[in-house]
């Protein structure tokens, strides 16, 4: 569990708020909180019981955001979450929302000993390829081989990580200083603490880790996240019938509270008021509405089609980090097919890993010997998402088939009912997927990132810890409730 030195609540002061809300207020506001996603609904929901007066806009006509459960155009039962799709057993604060809800979950099965692989022009299951790594003919140094990736990355990164689960309150903020200049390709060749790995042990890693697109991206970012994906002792949830179950179960607390398909256009800082100017996204009638206080959740992308008045009510060092803050494109394609042929090769749940345009292939973990089933058939990120967005809807589904078809046999080309593509960077209300930090980041963006300006407060997972994933959203919904709950109305 990283604790990060700005965020100055423990989990344990955390779940106490998700399970005894905060402390009434005593200087009830009215507050307006831009976006519907779970950092916007997790605030929504505590300032709302505290006693404040709340109004959501959401551009979107649903709640959720990045959480998003597509069920067309699949037939009826069947669907895909081509947003978030597993929770990691160690995300304390999304699971104790989901057992406030009373949210039934099951394992997400993320990785299988029956997961295929097939690189190099080689197809493999991970158990035999576990057995003897270099039957992958990865060209890695003499003194890698015989390493699966996994083991290779243990290799660069356990002093560090031993270092960390020390102290980890005081060691993180440690590591935070001495290696925010490192990208994840200068940590594994240039690597002060561990083992310099070869270009070849880098290409398997990236590969078979999915992060030959982030290489250029913080070290400490993927290391975040190699703690969560690449731990064999971290297992995976996701929620019986979608995740979007989730952001839903705000709703008979919230649903008066929130406007939908109100597109935030501009933010107006006057005399110890704050006002956000929208307009209906559908009828295009422009609307307004005053408080004391604003809580933005919108990723810093699509912040930036915003006008502020004045403009220097954002710091310098704000608008900087508005510009700056990387998203990553994602893009997930969903195939249903009239039969689960991948459970005939005794696959239920897990992957296959390819260095194809699909990259990382996911099975679904939910209907188990049912007739039909839907299949993430490619789930990309950066350069590897991007990649897809040259092809039509029609095409990035058809040509995710062939590639399906190439490891599993072209008669499951006979077996396809429908598909979807989802590409994260042309949803005009998130620019991307999520909130990567680059080198440096950490030290030159991440403060800016939280501090509000004037009566805004910011939040979303962008603004946590735990970026990329639903409990960084819960956080930050948590942290900007505690910054405004008891905040003075004047000055
Ligand atoms: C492809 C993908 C895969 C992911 N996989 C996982 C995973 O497996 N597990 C996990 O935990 N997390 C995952 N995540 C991350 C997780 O979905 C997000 O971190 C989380 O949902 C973000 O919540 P949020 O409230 O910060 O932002 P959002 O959910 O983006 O909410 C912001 C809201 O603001 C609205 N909005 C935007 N602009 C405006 C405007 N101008 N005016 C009004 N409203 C506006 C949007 O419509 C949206 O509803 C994934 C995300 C993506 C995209
Ligand atoms: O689980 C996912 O797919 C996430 O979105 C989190 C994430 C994002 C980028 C790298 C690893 C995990």
């Amino acid at each position: 569990m990283s604790i990060h030195p700005l965020l100055r609540l423990t989990p344990y002061d955390m779940i106490s708020i998700i399970r005894n809300g905060l402390q009434k207020t005593s200087i009830p506001k009215k507050m307006i909180i831009v976006g519907a996603g779970m950092a916007g609904l997790v605030a929504a929901s505590l300032l709302k019981e505290a006693g404040h007066h709340i109004t959501i806009l959401e551009a979107s006509d649903r709640v959720g955001g990045r959480i998003y459960t597509l069920r067309s155009p699949f037939t009826e039962g069947h669907y895909i979450d081509v947003g978030a799709m597993r929770i990691p057993h160690i995300h304390y604060l999304v699971l104790e929302y989901i057992r406030k809800f009373q949210l039934p979950i099951h394992p997400f099965f993320n990785r299988t000993p029956n997961d295929l692989i097939h690189v190099n022009g080689i197809q493999t299951r991970r158990k035999t390829y576990e057995q003897n790594p270099d039957i992958l003919n990865y060209p890695v140094a003499p003194r890698e081989k015989g390493k699966t990736e996994n083991q290779l990355i243990q290799t660069a990164v356990q002093p560090l990580v031993q270092f960390i689960n020390q102290n980890p309150m005081k060691n993180w903020g440690v590591v935070i200083k001495a290696f925010d200049k490192y990208s994840l390709d200068t940590f594994f060749r240039h690597n002060p603490v561990g083992a310099r790995l070869s270009p070849g042990a880098i290409e398997m890693i990236n590969v078979l880790s999915d992060t030959e697109g982030l290489s250029e991206l913080s070290f400490l970012e993927i290391l975040r996240e190699y703690l969560i994906l690449s731990n064999p002792d971290v297992h995976f949830y996701e929620i019986a019938g979608g995740n979007d179950r989730l952001p839903r179960a705000f709703l008979p607390q919230l649903k008066n509270e929130i406007l939908f398909r109100q597109k935030m256009k501009k933010i107006v800082q006057h005399d110890n008021r704050v006002t956000i100017h929208s307009v209906h996204t559908k009828s295009l009638k422009p609307f307004k509405i005053t408080g004391d206080l604003a809580i933005i959740t919108i990723p810093f992308s699509v912040l930036q089609w915003v006008e502020v008045e004045p403009r220097y009510s954002f710091s310098h060092n704000k608008w900087k980090a508005i510009r700056e803050l990387h998203y990553v494109p994602a893009t997930k394609i969903g195939i249903q097919f009239k039969n689960r042929f991948w459970e005939k090769e005794g696959m239920y749940g897990g992957k296959t890993i390819t260095d194809n345009p699909t990259r990382f292939t996911y099975y679904p973990s939910h209907g188990f010997g049912e007739q039909e089933g839907v299949v993430l058939a490619s789930y990309t990120w950066e350069d590897d998402a991007l990649l897809w967005n040259s092809l039509s809807q029609e095409d990035q589904v058809h040509q995710a088939l062939n590639i399906m078809a190439t490891y599993h046999g072209e008669d499951i080309k006979r077996q396809f009912v429908t598909g979807s593509a989802q590409n994260w960077v042309q949803n005009p209300y998130s620019g991307g997927a999520f909130a990567m930090f680059k080198p440096e980041h950490e030290k030159e963006l991440f403060p800016y990132i939280l501090a509000p300006e004037g009566r805004v407060h910011f939040a979303g997972e962008h603004a946590s810890t735990s970026r990329t994933w639903i409990q960084g959203a819960v956080e930050s919904g948590i942290r900007v409730a505690c910054e405004t709950n008891n905040r003075p109305k004047f000055p």
